[in-house]
């Protein structure tokens, strides 16, 4: 990646995809900087080579989601970036509406750039194009555990058959051949064709890097973080320090199956409380406190010893706004923690992680060390004041956490883990890197 190509603007769907694509840019050497949605005007921006906006456009509106993406884009372009890349889910989370193609047209009109490719491959994490078709590991997509997502259940593989209906312009497809071929004149000939979207194969990171040559002159690339494994010189990783003294806590909103095994393993090691949604708006509160509650009471018997909350499994479907609900608490749960002085999270689930981050007011995140392949530790501060929503009156940065002695720094251990991401002992390695 040549200097001047550099920043590197993405717009990302959620919080933990983000922080997935800056991870990976990271270990390229690439300085990697996740703001949680656009930042306000007047905000001084950060110094990075990757500037990735976090946005929760995922399961949005569509207007909405194209709307944040476009400003996204605006708020890139200012800070001088020309190379751009939309990052969605390596399980390609999305509906018949969207939000992947309305926002990958909405950008592509705003560069007045006629196509772009479609590459959600991450050979690292399993993901994989063949034939068009999305694999998770051995699986189809929609073989996966992602047939049964609470809010974008993927009951189908092809990411043709899934794109073409979410979007107003032609999707093709280049098979695994030309991309190992001439691929430049693959896309050519897509472009001019009028085809506005491409979906290339990839298995593995060499198809990725040919595929990063040959998109070198497209103003935006779409897909997952397994493509940046060919931004950036390679070397040494610009990962920054990450630590925070005091308790530690794990907030898990994902009802994916690797998240599942992850709380499953977890128990032998820590105590863990299973919560639901509340039945409505006015039991947020309750519910978050009954969870607090249980937290300082743990540490009261062991402050060194890692607390984990976790979603319990919903007996049937799921509505929106239970899933809301279930994320407020948690939300409200880590911004009354943050208020009594906890510096230390782990959360599971993307929406989960949106919705917590929102709630301790952190606006940026600047990555640090791997724990497993897309899921890092990140640093980041408390915003002056009260954290999060509705907790006037409980400042953060005086209060000494449970356990501990003394006043605490607005500065966060923070790692957001995808829900179908990490080992089967994520929950616990996590905390024996802090350590
Ligand atoms: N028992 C439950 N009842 C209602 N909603 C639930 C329940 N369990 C989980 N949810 C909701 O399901 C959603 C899970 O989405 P989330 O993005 O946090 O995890 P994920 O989809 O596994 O992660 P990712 O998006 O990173 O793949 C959240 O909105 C959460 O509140
Ligand atoms: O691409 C992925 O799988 C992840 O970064 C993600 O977006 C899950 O939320």
């Amino acid at each position: 990646m040549p200097e001047e190509a550099l920043p590197i603007g993405v717009v990302a769907d959620d919080l933990t995809g983000a922080t997935d694509l800056a991870l990976m840019a990271s270990e390229r050497g690439l300085r990697s900087v996740v703001c949680v949605d656009v930042p306000a005007a007047g905000t001084v921006p950060p110094d990075a080579d990757v500037l990735v906006v976090a946005l929760r456009s995922r399961t949005a509106p569509v207007a909405t989601a194209v709307d944040a993406s476009r400003r996204a884009l605006g708020w890139l372009r200012q800070q001088g970036a020309r190379r751009f890349h939309l990052k969605y889910c390596s399980t390609f989370d999305s509906t018949p509406r969207g939000n992947i193609g309305p926002v990958l047209e909405a950008l592509l009109d705003d560069l007045g750039s006629p196509t772009t490719v479609v590459v959600p491959s991450f050979p690292a994490t399993g993901r994989t194009v063949y034939r068009g078709y999305l694999f998770v590991g051995n699986e189809l997509l929609a073989e996966s555990s992602m047939r049964d997502h609470p809010l974008t259940p993927m009951r189908d593989s092809h990411l043709v058959r899934l794109l073409q209906p979410q979007m107003s312009g032609r999707v093709s497809a280049v098979a695994l051949e030309h991309v190992r071929g001439d691929l430049p004149a693959a896309l050519d000939a897509a472009r001019r064709g009028g085809v506005r979207a491409v979906v290339l194969d990839a298995i593995e990171d060499g198809d990725l890097a040919a595929i990063h040559r040959a998109t070198a002159d497209l103003p935006l690339t779409t897909g997952a973080a397994g493509l940046v494994t060919a931004w950036g010189r390679g070397g040494e990783s610009a990962a920054v320090a990450v630590g925070a003294p005091g308790p530690s806590v794990s907030l898990v909103g994902s009802q994916s199956r690797a998240s599942r095994e992850q709380v499953e393993r977890a128990r032998a090691h820590q105590p863990v409380l299973a919560i639901s949604p509340p039945a409505g708006e006015d039991g947020v509160a309750p519910a978050a406190d009954r969870a607090v509650g249980w937290c300082l009471e743990r540490w009261s018997e062991d402050a060194e010893r890692p607390v984990l909350v976790h979603a319990a499994p919903p007996d049937s479907d799921v509505s929106p706004d239970e899933a809301a609900l279930l994320e407020r608490t948690f939300a409200r749960t880590a911004a009354t923690l943050a208020a009594r002085g906890v510096r230390r999270f782990v959360v599971g689930g993307g929406e989960t992680s949106g919705s917590v981050i929102a709630a301790l007011d952190v606006r940026t995140l600047a990555i640090g060390p791997a724990i497993s392949p897309g899921v890092c530790w990140a640093s980041g501060e408390l915003a002056p004041g009260d954290p999060g929503t509705g907790l006037a009156g409980e400042g953060t940065s005086t209060r000494a956490a449970p356990g501990t002695t003394g006043e605490v720094s607005a500065t966060c251990a923070l790692s957001l883990k995808s829900g179908n991401f990490g080992g089967p002992d994520f929950f616990v390695d996590a905390w024996e890197m802090l350590r």
